[in-house]
């Protein structure tokens, strides 16, 4: 009988790679999906090879038998094996967790007969709708589902039933620099409102033009984007493919649309994709092309389980297929554009095009940097007189303002006037925030939420006030200072929050969203979700009300991102040319700050991201942090410090003994704990592994690996967990 070995979803303490294997009575293609025994239960796994078993061997290795084969659908490609074989290396995870987290979890509780009536059931399709999609379109070449195994007749698509602009020069020209090339990663920096998305619109037009089967894979960085692009997308798209175009990837859908969207996108029914982060490990028949927008965006990394960067992930996938990668952002991350440099006399050129598009659609000016010294007011001010009065302005000539905090709830902090008593959370090392809402306290690191007291909880005191501000109580403020203004309509200004409160139920932020969109509101405040991406048509004016904090941050990223979320802030205005015309007005982006000077605001007056970008690379090299050095943190979680920090010297003492490959090239420095020290009465420690190569880095954590379950069994008892975090994007 041959042995196929299964990568299933349990966790292995032997480290990476580690497949079971199990006794079938005949061959099992790679990539099959099967139910095997694991323990009591049985479960999903994918084969990852099959082989004669070895006579000798058998007597000894008593296999369990694999129960069913899922044979209805075609097995997983070896790409998408590859690219898990790859994650699970890279980011240190056991196969069988990455594959298994890439399936869709509905797929775990199917038996092979009912993947069987499944898979029918959505080949036949429910009735209505595909009548429905006949009678939208009657050029739908593509109305029959595309059956993966049978060649697909080619098709011409005319592209003239497809509602599209005409490019401007400099659009057609980054559309001809990346589309004349057949693969390669190209970085299109393009400024805020450039027209990037047409560009990725028509590149994918022309690659599903070329080839029946070619997919497209779209990806953004947060779920509140995708409403809009897919809007976007299905418009575009819909004369050639139908109205349900496009499969949704993301963590917002039901388990069984996930499964549907991720069997649709399997088979290539489905020729266009868009997905967060997760989109980048489905399987695809046929993935011609993946573009990132806002490759910049720290949500690409995962921040649990198997901490992968989607945006890495997807160019190493390209590289992998061959096909073109595009990364698109008005603020790149350092990494790629240092990816993306020109040659030099010391050094030769990055890996990835670049592509410039500095002009704004219709010629319309980026916002022009208004700093207000904030040192010529009493601290507790919370917008300075001229803003309010800028603000004004522009909402009586019917003109829209963002207002940005990031911080949500009422206020950071509730204290006692007498004693000095804070509202810290009791299981974290951190203050419980005012909700004025639902009058209630908590912290947003572990959830713990209690009522807003009455007394203070320590000498009694009534004298509680909340201290600093939060998005609820500059809607509160704002709605104060200019509700009472009466617009030329004849309205009173209305001011919306839009923040992860204000969003929690089902279709809030959508609703939100169109509010700003129908003209609606006036004053938009809230939080980072609001300040990237959106096309927001008539914002002339945004304020971002306390950017200073990341000035100080220990983390060396923080001058780089808030540079970006300045910059994406401020392209929220003036983003329809003819309208600011119209208004007889010019965008801005007003900061307060009590740093008027630094050289971080000079480099945002003058919207000059590369002239930042040079000088950051510059103190990265002088530092040597990345990207001029690659990182990964080893962390762990203990019930208290001294145990947390034990256990990391516990192994870095292992790892020295054992001399490990690569550790001449790699720098393990000393525990630390982490900033935020204790979450959810956990203590928390971290030891920062730092090398100029790769290759030694990845070597070293790999045979770190069985050190690290070594050091578990001695460790002391009060360890909870330990993970490793490959290019971590916070130190
Ligand atoms: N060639 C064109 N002609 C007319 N309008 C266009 C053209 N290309 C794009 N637009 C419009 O310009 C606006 C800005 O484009 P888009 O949203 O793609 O900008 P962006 O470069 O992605 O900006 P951001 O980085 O801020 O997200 C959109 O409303 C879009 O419909
Ligand atoms: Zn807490």
């Amino acid at each position: 009988m041959p042995i196929v070995a299964v990568a299933v979803d349990a966790p292995f303490h032997s480290g990476i790679g580690h497949l079971l294997s199990y006794h079938s009575e005949c061959a099992i293609a790679p990539g099959s999906l099967v139910r095997v025994p694991l323990g009591k239960r049985d479960v999903l796994g994918v084969v990852w090879s099959s082989e004669a078993d070895d006579p000798a061997h058998s007597p000894e290795r008593a296999l369990k038998d694999v129960l069913q084969v899922l044979d209805a659908s075609t097995p997983l490609s070896a790409d998408w094996r590859g690219l898990m074989e790859f994650t699970a290396r890279y980011y240190q995870r056991s196969l069988g967790e990455v594959a298994l987290m890439a399936l869709p979890s509905a797929l775990q509780d199917h038996t092979a007969t009912q993947w069987q009536q499944r898979l029918d059931k959505l080949a036949n399709g429910p009735k209505k709708s595909r009548t429905r999609k006949k009678a939208a379109s009657a050029a739908d070449t593509n109305a029959a589902p595309i059956a993966v195994d049978a060649a697909a007749p080619v098709v011409s698509l005319d592209s003239k039933p497809l509602g599209k602009p005409a490019l401007t020069a400099q659009q057609q020209q980054a559309l001809e620099a990346i589309g004349s090339q057949a693969g390669g990663v190209h970085l299109l920096h393009g400024a805020t409102g450039s027209g990037k998305t047409e560009v990725y619109l028509q590149l994918a037009e022309r690659i599903l033009a070329a080839d029946p089967q070619a997919q497209v894979l779209f990806m953004v960085p947060e779920i509140n984007l995708a409403p809009q692009w897919q809007a976007l997308i299905q418009a575009r798209f819909a004369p050639w493919f139908g109205a349900e175009c496009v499969a949704i990837m993301h963590s917002g859908l039901t388990p069984v649309q996930r499964l549907h969207e991720w069997v649709a996108v399997h088979q290539g029914r489905k020729r266009l994709v868009l997905g967060t982060r997760l989109a980048v490990l489905g399987s695809f028949a046929k993935l011609a092309m993946v573009v990132i927008d806002e490759e910049h965006d720290p949500s690409y990394k995962q921040q649990e389980g198997a901490r992968y960067n989607a945006r890495d992930l997807a160019v190493w996938r390209g590289k992998q297929l061959g096909i073109p990668v595009v990364l698109g952002s008005a603020t790149p991350s350092l990494e790629s554009w240092y990816n993306s440099r020109s040659a030099t006399a010391q050094s030769p050129a990055g890996n990835y095009q670049r592509v410039s598009m500095p002009e704004r659609i219709g010629g319309g000016a980026l916002a022009s940097l208004r700093l207000v010294d904030m040192s010529a007011y009493p601290r507790e001010t919370v917008l300075a007189p001229s803003l309010l009065k800028a603000m004004q302005e522009r909402i009586t000539a019917g003109e829209q303002c963002m207002v940005l905090l990031n911080r949500r709830g009422y206020a950071p902090v509730l204290g006692c006037g007498s004693c000095g008593w804070k509202s810290d959370c009791p299981h974290c090392s951190a203050h419980q925030v005012v909700h004025k809402s639902d009058r209630s306290l908590r912290c947003h690191h572990c959830g713990w939420s209690t009522r807003v007291p009455h007394h203070c909880p320590r000498c009694g005191s009534v004298d509680l006030a909340p201290i600093g501000r939060g998005t609820e109580q500059l809607q509160e403020l704002l709605q104060e200072q200019l509700g009472s203004l009466v617009l030329d309509d004849g309205r009173i200004p209305q001011v919306l929050r839009i923040d992860a409160d204000s969003t929690r139920l089902k279709g809030a932020l959508q609703e939100s969203l169109a509010q700003v969109h129908r003209g609606d509101v006036d004053i938009v405040v809230g939080t980072q979700m609001i300040a990237k991406g959106h096309d927001f048509r008539r914002i002339g004016l945004v304020a971002v009300v306390q950017p200073d904090g990341a000035l100080y941050s220990s983390d060396f990223r923080a001058p780089e991102r808030l540079f970006a979320l300045l910059m994406q802030a401020s392209g929220r205005a003036g983003r329809d040319a003819e309208y600011m015309q119209g208004s007889a007005s010019t965008p801005e982006l007003w900061l307060q700050t009590r740093e008027p000077q630094h050289v971080l605001y000079a480099a945002l007056a003058k919207q000059d991201y590369p002239g930042f970008a040079a000088v950051q690379l510059r103190e990265r090299e002088q530092a040597g942090m990345p990207p001029f050095c690659y990182q990964a943190l080893l962390r762990a979680d203990a019930k208290t410090q001294e145990d947390a920090q034990a256990f990391l010297r516990q192994v870095a003492q292992l790892a020295r003994a054992a001399s490990l490959p690569g550790q001449d090239w790699v720098t393990v420095y000393p525990p630390v704990p982490l900033t935020i020290q204790r979450v959810a009465n956990a203590e928390r420690a971290q030891v920062l592994l730092e090398s100029t190569s790769r290759k030694a880095l990845q070597a070293y954590l790999t045979a770190l690996q069985p050190l690290l379950h070594q050091a578990r069994a001695q460790a002391p008892k009060g360890l909870l967990r330990w993970l490793v975090d490959v290019d971590p994007m916070a130190i």
